[in-house]
C-alpha cells in the first residue's frame, strides 16, 4: 500500500494549534507491507530508520495495535518533506504511516487513523497537536475544534501562497519548552478578534484581508528567540507587496499572501540572504490531502 500525504502550515497566523492549511507540495510518499518483522527504509531527507524513532513506524505500530493485529511491516519512506521546516513534517509521515496500514486494513475511521498518527507525532514534538496532521488528512484549511472526539471545520479555500523555506532548523519539541502556561488576558483577546475574523474573511475569498489577520500573540512573542530574524523578512515581504506573512507551524518557513508571490517569494528570500541564511522558494496552491 502506497500513500502521499503533503506538507501543511499548521498555526495559520493567529490559530494556534487550532487553524491549518494543506499545501499541494512538498509531500511524504510511504509505502507498506505486512512482514513478520518491522524495517524502516529511508530515501530522501534524513530521517531515524530505528522503528521506534520514526514517526512512521511508531503510528504504523499503533494502528496495528489498535486493530487488534499482531503483525509487523516493511515500510519504506520517500522523505520530500525536511524535517524540522515548520512545514509539518513529522505530522506528514506521522500521518503517513497510520493511513498506510488502516488502508492495508479497510479501515476508514478518520479517529483511529488520527489517534495513531498522534502517537508518531508525539515521538517528535513531545506533545499531542493535530494542526499539521488534520489538514494533511481532510485538506483545505480546518478548523481543528476537538481532538478527541474529531470535530473539524473545513473551508476549501482557494488561494495560492508563497513558502520561503530557510536553510536553519527548529525543532517543534523545543519551539513548545519555549511556551508560557499562561498568556495575558488582553493577548488572548487580539489572538480571538484575529482568528474569528481570519475564518470570515477566508470564507468571504477576501485574501487581502486574511493576509492582513495573519498576526499572532500567543506563541510568537516567545519563539522570537529562535527566529530572530523574522521581522526583518516580514518589512522585506511587506514592503514588496505581500498582504501578510507569518511563520508556518513552528518555523523556520515562513509563508506569505499577495499577487505577486514570485516577488515576494524573491524579496524574502534576499532578507534571509542579508542574514547571511540561504532559502529557496515555491508557490502552491491550497491542496486536496492525503492520497
Ligand atoms: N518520518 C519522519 N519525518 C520527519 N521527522 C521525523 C521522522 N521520524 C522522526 N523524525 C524526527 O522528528 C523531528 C522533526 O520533527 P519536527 O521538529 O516536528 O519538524 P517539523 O516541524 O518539520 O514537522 C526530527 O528530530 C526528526 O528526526
Ligand atoms: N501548533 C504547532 C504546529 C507545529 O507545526 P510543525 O509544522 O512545526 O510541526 C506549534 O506551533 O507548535
Amino acid at each position: 500500500m502506497r500513500v502521499s500525504v503533503p506538507a501543511t502550515i499548521a498555526n495559520f497566523g493567529p490559530g494556534f494549534d487550532v487553524f491549518g492549511l494543506c499545501l499541494e507540495k512538498p509531500r511524504d510518499f510511504i509505502r507498506v507491507k505486512l512482514s513478520d518483522e518491522i524495517e524502516v527504509k529511508v530515501e530522501g531527507y534524513k530521517v531515524p530508520e530505528e522503528p521506534d524513532k520514526n514517526v512512521a513506524s511508531v503510528s504504523a505500530l499503533s494502528l496495528l495495535r489498535q486493530a487488534g493485529v499482531e503483525s509487523g511491516f516493511k515500510m519504506k519512506i520517500k522523505k520530500g518533506i525536511r524535517p524540522k521546516s515548520g512545514l509539518g513534517s513529522s505530522g506528514a509521515s506521522a500521518l503517513g504511516g497510520a493511513l498506510a496500514v488502516a488502508r492495508l486494513l479497510d479501515i476508514d475511521d478518520k479517529e483511529i487513523i488520527l489517534r495513531a498518527a498522534l502517537e508518531g507525532e508525539k515521538v517528535a514534538s513531545g506533545s499531542p497537536h493535530g494542526d499539521n496532521i488534520v489538514p494533511a488528512l481532510f485538506g483545505g484549511f480546518v478548523v481543528l475544534k476537538s481532538l478527541f472526539p474529531l470535530e473539524v471545520f473545513k473551508i476549501d479555500a482557494k488561494l495560492k501562497l508563497v513558502v520561503i523555506l530557510p536553510e536553519v532548523e527548529v525543532s517543534t519539541k523545543r519551539a513548545r519548552e519555549v511556551l508560557p502556561k499562561h498568556v495575558p488576558l488582553s493577548d488572548a483577546v487580539r489572538n480571538l478578534a484575529l482568528a474569528s475574523s481570519l475564518v470570515l474573511a477566508l470564507e468571504n475569498g477576501d485574501i487581502e484581508e486574511v493576509g492582513k489577520l495573519l498576526d499572532d500573540y500567543l506563541a510568537m512573542p516567545y519563539r522570537k528567540p529562535l527566529i530572530p530574524w523574522f521581522d526583518k523578512i516580514r518589512k522585506a515581504a511587506l514592503e514588496n507587496g505581500a498582504y501578510g506573512v507569518s511563520i508556518s507551524g513552528s518555523g523556520p518557513a515562513v509563508f506569505a499572501l499577495g499577487e505577486n508571490l514570485d516577488e515576494i517569494g524573491r524579496a524574502i528570500v534576499g532578507a534571509f540572504e542579508e542574514e547571511r541564511i540561504n532559502a529557496e522558494y515555491f508557490i502552491s496552491k491550497v491542496g486536496g490531502g492525503a492520497e
